[in-house]
């Protein structure tokens, strides 16, 4: 075994605070840090699961490998009886080592809508099947034609009385289904979203549960023609597909009906809420959040420990040459991203926690709190996304050339993570989403009415008039968390103000809604973002107060400064036209935020390590934990497939040839 790199021993006996501590706070609790470990043990021991690079595979290869995985997963969760949901993700998680898979949808939707949108005796046909895999299923709403607007889905479901059947038809090229993940060779079954046509009447969007493929022989049922969609930025595990539907008839009782129901005769019974069809994407929003956070964290932790090992130029003359950790803009580029992997760890606990409680209401009948549900999940995960999306591509290029070796890893948890930023809703149209509800909050605080949760501040807008600067005592105080909450809390107050005045103005020049809406867009996305930016620094403020280690506390209230400061950095033009920061205010931010890159310095690995990801689940060289990358670098590039003969084919196909013929 090499001996651990020097550099990297003394960064983490250099650091202030017990890293274990924070793991356990992570976690939930030092027990939680126990039992994630050793389910992730169970896997990384596991010859079954010995993870050959993906790297030096075909695509066909690694769909076999992870269908391999899945099913042995599988088998293993039940051997070991793991059933608790946070559990199965560890395992899952830790099999597919952080790659997406052909059993997602399965997982991920197509057992969740049945959860929430089967009736009892629906869930009691199929729940079990699904759970035990015979029937394997996908979520099947987005069409070559639609993906955002998904009211103008074209296929159809008509019902047919005389045979108590649906007959689902995708009648358009447009029409074809396409994108859903395991779709194209994986499943045999879809939940399918169709407009529902019952006695000659349209009633919308409904989920229906369509066979696709024989239980016996896997091959596609008569009227089904399904497949895959062909290689992509990444996904390479994962056989998203194509389907159309031509006369397909399924009976009656699997139209999903806890909600909406279609009678024997054909007559409709509307759903309390009809946005009930849309509760699948909320609960894969909300998680997503908590994805964004690990992609980022991941990211963090590959570019800090690479940047605590790498030495590279001179920072004083003659002296040997210096982590390049230790430039200032190195730590620039990187601790912020770090303080925002933080941050996005406890919101997307929040997010989690939020939409659990919020979903136990709608169980019980209550739907009053679904609209801020939907406005909170779908903002914060763009909010996030984005963030997350764009760290990763700085965390590559903050290692230089090696960020770019598939080794390192950053390109896999890059192009495994950027499709979230489109799937399960376009970050603008979520942003837009979100911005929808603000402004009726808005409207209906200046209404008069009491508004309650993240949008309370929109009570005080009064009181939240911005005075001109020099009418104020003090604007924000830099170094205090709870007065720089504040003043993320007035920019969005005053961005949401920006884009309702603007809707307005528009309405005034007396064109449609539909027109004051497209030509308000760009306030509107930016008073969600705010409103998402005040949330996030929010909650990030409030989880210090939970913390009782104090060098913990010491050093997350670190982080979490430099998080809201550096976030007014890049937005200070809102903080200086609301009236919240004056012009010398902005220089002694930079000042504090490089006093803030100077505290966090010694901490940074022990902040990384914190998150405690297993090198095998990390699968970066750069990012080893032992810090030895350059031995496993060249220990790699020797398992290139060009690498397998000393001279390759090609040198004998054309190269010599084409010597002789000169
Ligand atoms: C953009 C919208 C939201 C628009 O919907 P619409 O019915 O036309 O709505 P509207 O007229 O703008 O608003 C009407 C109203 O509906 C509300 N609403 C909208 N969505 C929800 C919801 N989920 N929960 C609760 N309420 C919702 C809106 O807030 C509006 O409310 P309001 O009228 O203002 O009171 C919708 O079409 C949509 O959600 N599009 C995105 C499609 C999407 O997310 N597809 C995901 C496919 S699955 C996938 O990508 C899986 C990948 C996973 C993987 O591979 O791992
Ligand atoms: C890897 C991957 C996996 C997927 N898995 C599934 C799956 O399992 N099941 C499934 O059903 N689907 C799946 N999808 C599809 C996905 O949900 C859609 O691609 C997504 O919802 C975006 O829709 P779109 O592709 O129609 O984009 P579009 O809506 O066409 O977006 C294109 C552009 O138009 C803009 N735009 C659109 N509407 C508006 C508006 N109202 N206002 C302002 N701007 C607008 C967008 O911001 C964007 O810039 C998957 C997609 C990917 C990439």
């Amino acid at each position: 075994l090499a001996a651990m790199n020097p550099d990297i021993c003394r960064e983490r006996e250099n650091a202030t605070f017990n890293t274990e501590t924070l793991t356990n706070m992570l976690d939930g609790s030092a027990e939680k840090t126990r039992r994630r470990r050793e389910i992730e043990s169970l896997v990384i021991n596991d010859p079954d699961f010995q993870h050959d690079d993906p790297n030096f595979m075909s695509r066909s290869e690694r769909y076999d490998a992870a269908v391999k995985k899945s099913s042995q997963m599988i088998m293993k969760l039940r051997d070991y009886g793991i059933s608790d949901p946070e559990e199965i993700y560890f395992y899952k998680r830790c099999v597919h080592r952080g790659f997406s898979e052909p059993l997602d949808l399965h997982l991920g939707m197509f057992l969740t809508t049945l959860l929430n949108q089967a009736s009892p005796t629906q869930l009691d046909t199929f729940f079990t099947p699904a759970w035990n895999l015979e029937i394997v299923g996908t979520y099947a709403q987005t069409e070559l034609g639609h993906g955002t607007h998904i009211r103008k889905l074209e296929t159809t479901a008509t019902y047919d009385p005389s045979t108590q059947e649906f007959v689902l038809n995708c009648p358009t090229v447009s029409s074809i289904k396409w994108w859903p993940g395991g779709l194209g060779k994986t499943s045999n079954h879809a939940i399918v979203l169709a407009q529902l046509y019952t006695l000659g009447k349209c009633h919308g969007l409904h989920a229906f549960i369509v066979p696709i493929r024989c239980m016996k022989t896997h091959q596609p049922l008569p009227g089904v023609t399904v497949g895959d969609i062909g290689p992509k930025f990444g996904f390479e595990e994962v056989d998203n597909g194509y389907l159309k539907l031509e006369n397909v008839r399924i009976p009656r009782e699997n139209m999903l009906m806890k909600y909406a129901q279609v009678e024997p005769d054909g007559s409709y019974l509307k759903p309390p809420s009809d946005k009930l069809t849309y509760g699948t994407m909320v609960f894969i929003r909300a998680m997503i959040v908590g994805e964004s956070a690990r992609a980022l964290s991941k990211s963090c932790t590959i570019a800090i420990r690479y940047s605590a090992v790498r030495h590279q130029s001179e920072l004083r003359p003659g002296e040997p040459e210096p982590q390049i950790l230790d430039y200032q803009a190195q730590q620039y580029k990187l601790f912020p991203l770090l303080a925002a992997a933080y941050a996005f760890t406890f919101v997307g606990q929040y997010m989690s926690d939020t939409y659990h409680r919020i979903t136990g209401h709608i169980n019980q009948g209550d739907f009053s709190q679904l609209p801020e549900l939907h406005a909170l999940a779908a903002g914060l995960k763009a909010f996030t996304t984005w963030t997350a999306n764009a760290g990763i591509e700085v965390c590559r290029m903050a290692c230089g050339g090696h960020g770019y070796l598939c080794c390192s890893g950053l390109p896999d948890i890059y192009v495994t993570f950027t499709p979230t930023c489109t799937y399960e809703g376009e970050n603008t149209v979520m942003m837009l989403q979100t911005a929808r509800f603000l402004v009726k909050c808005y409207r209906q605080a200046r209404e008069g009415q009491q508004l309650s949760g993240t949008v309370s501040y929109l009570n005080e807008q009064q009181r939240l008039q911005p005075q001109p600067v020099s009418s104020r005592p003090t604007v924000v105080n830099i170094n205090d968390l709870a007065s720089l909450v504040e003043a993320y809390k007035l920019r969005a107050a005053k961005l949401v103000e920006v884009a309702a005045k603007s809707l307005q103005g528009e309405l005034q020049r007396s064109i449609s809604q539909e027109d004051a809406w497209n030509n308000s867009s760009i306030e509107l996305v930016r008073a969600s973002d705010a409103h998402c930016h005040y949330v996030v620094v929010e909650l990030f403020a409030a989880k210090l107060s939970e913390i009782s280690d104090t060098a913990v506390h010491s050093v997350l209230n670190t982080l979490a400064l430099l998080y809201a400061l550096h976030g007014i950095t890049l937005n200070s033009g809102d903080f200086l036209q609301a009236g919240l920061l004056s012009v010398p205010q902005l220089s002694q931010i930079t000042q504090r935020i490089k006093a803030l890159l100077v505290e966090i310095r010694p901490n940074a690995v022990a902040l990384v390590d914190s998150f405690d990801y297993n090198d095998e689940m990390l699968n970066s060289v750069l990012g080893r934990y032992d810090g030895n990358v350059y031995e496993s670098m060249f220990e790699w590039a020797k398992r290139s497939p060009l690498n397998r003969t000393e001279v390759h084919e090609s040198y004998y196909k054309y190269m010599k040839p084409l010597r002789s013929k000169l």
